[in-house]
């Protein structure tokens, strides 16, 4: 095996804390439990026992619960040893200290799960997604995470594998009779398998879209002229004072983001400055950065203000806009009587709302909710937490598919439209993590935290 070297890490974060968890990978695990703890024996695997630590001198550095994990039971395949110590961080370090005094070497980021992968305990897609669970910063991204950590996107992969497989089996069977061709009902339906992988494949890509809302957050503008009301509704939906608010139109310069929380996604919301023709110099800029970010924008909330005839947008903005990505906000509802809306800005769906109150905000909330849940978030069921790396390996996966797909009905030998479908099987391996270069695993796992 390659990996005989013991590694050691502290597994939770470096700071006082009620307990403090080192752990250690490797052949040397039992040995070092059995010299530390003073045991005649090895301890009972999987069992938590509660002793004294000694250091290699025999001094006494904590009494602490340890579990020793004998492989392949236990996270990385290989015997574990964990320590739970009192959490202060001079004691986790001494613990640290002894350990490599005692043959240990501090594991690089990502190397107890880079170990799990390479033996065999999970898929690459499953180390990602530990990452990403690690990382994820709403209820929605972290119920994505765990199904991919069960191998949800591993199992979908194999899926796709065995029906290109079966496939080229079809085909190889008629490599045998070069005087038999294919049947062509049969043919037909071969290629319709293949088109049907290839369109799953494609629903899989399309998915990166809405794997950029669960970690990044969904992007979301509030726009419309100044004194709107733009800055009182981001704090009200902060619910805190965020930015300043002022009568004098023109206040917000500079774009402002934060994050906020709607039924489990994540949203980023962002602060513009007003948008209108007049401006000049500082607030020109932050009108030229308002429309620049409309570009990379997924959702906007159109604010206006309520009792003033609707404005016409600048047509860089307007071309953004749809019934499906914008909410018009009616603000200042609680001064009375609201003006008409004049097209096409009617046919937007409005909540009418006081920034300054705070009614209306629910309704606000919900509607946008409803939006992302409608327009942006797809197949929640099946989502993927697509990467980049992903997105390459399928769409190299896809290309090749469509080449077999269009040699096959061109009538190509038999032998090259099958030899590329095992290409495109080999595409699918490469995203499972049947790879041949170590340099991506170098990268991919250096992205993790020391001691996962
Ligand atoms: N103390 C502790 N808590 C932890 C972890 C850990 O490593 N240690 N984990 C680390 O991320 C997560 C849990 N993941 C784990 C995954 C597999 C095994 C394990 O021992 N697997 C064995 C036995 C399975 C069984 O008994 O059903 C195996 O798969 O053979 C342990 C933890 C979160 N909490
Ligand atoms: N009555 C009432 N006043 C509001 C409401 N919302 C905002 N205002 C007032 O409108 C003025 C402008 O509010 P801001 O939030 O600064 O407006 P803005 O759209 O951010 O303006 P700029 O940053 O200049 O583009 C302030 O005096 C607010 O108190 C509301 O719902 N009702
Ligand atoms: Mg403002």
């Amino acid at each position: 095996m390659e990996n005989t070297d013991t590694i050691a890490a502290l597994a939770t974060p470096s700071g006082e804390s009620a307990i403090a968890l080192i752990r250690v990978t490797g052949a040397l695990c039992e040995k070092i439990a059995m010299e530390a703890f003073t045991l005649a024996k090895s301890p009972a695997p999987r069992h938590a026992s509660y002793g004294s630590y000694r250091d290699l001198s025999g001094e006494i550095l904590d009494d602490v619960v340890y579990i020793l994990f004998r492989g392949p039971k236990s996270y990385t395949g290989e015997d574990v040893l964990e320590v739970s110590c009192h959490g202060n961080p001079l004691i986790a370090t001494r613990l640290l200290e002894d350990l490599l005094a005692r043959g240990c070497r501090q594991s690089d980021p990502g190397e107890f799960t880079r170990r799990a992968f390479l033996n065999g305990r999970m898929d690459l897609t499953q180390a990602e997604a530990v990452m990403e669970l690690i990382q994820a910063r709403s209820d929605r991204a972290i119920r994505v995470a765990n199904k991919q950590l069960r191998g949800n996107f591993g199992r979908q992969l194999d899926e796709l594998k065995m029906r290109l497989l079966a496939t080229v089996a079809t085909i190889e069977a008629y490599i045998d009779f070069p005087d038999e061709d294919l049947p062509p009902e049969q043919k037909k339906a071969e290629i319709e398998a293949i088109r049907s992988v290839l369109a799953f494949c494609g629903r899989i890509i399309d998915s990166g879209k809405y794997a950029a809302f669960l970690r990044d957050g969904v992007k979301t503008l509030i726009l419309g002229e100044p004194n709107a009301g733009k800055s009182s509704l981001l704090n009200c939906l902060l619910g805190f004072e965020r930015a300043i608010v002022s009568d004098e139109p023109g206040t917000t310069r500079d774009f402002i983001r934060e994050r906020i929380m709607l039924d489990g996604y994540c949203i980023q919301v962002m602060d513009t400055a007003g948008l209108r023709e007049a401006a000049n110099g500082i607030e020109q800029q932050g009108i030229r950065k308002t429309v620049e970010l409309t570009e990379e924008a997924d959702l906007f909330l159109l604010v206006i203000d309520g009792t003033l005839p609707a404005p016409t947008l600048p047509e860089e903005v307007s071309r953004q806009i749809t019934a499906d990505n914008c909410i018009l906000v009616q603000n200042k509802a609680d001064l009375g009587a609201l003006q008409p809306l004049p097209s096409p800005l009617d046919g937007l769906r409005r909540v009418t709302m006081s920034a300054l109150s705070g009614t209306g905000l629910e309704s606000l909330k919900s509607a946008a909710v409803e939006m992302i849940d409608a327009h942006l978030a797809q197949d929640q069921d099946d989502l993927i937490l697509v990467n980049a790396r992903h997105s390459a390996a399928l769409k190299e996966l896809s290309e090749c598919l469509e080449s077999a797909i269009r040699n096959f009905e061109a009538g190509e030998p038999a032998e090259f439209v099958a030899s590329e479908l095992r290409g495109a099987v080999e595409a699918i391996g490469r995203v499972l993590g049947r790879i041949d270069n170590e340099d991506m695993l170098d990268v991919l796992f250096s992205s993790f935290c020391i001691g996962k």
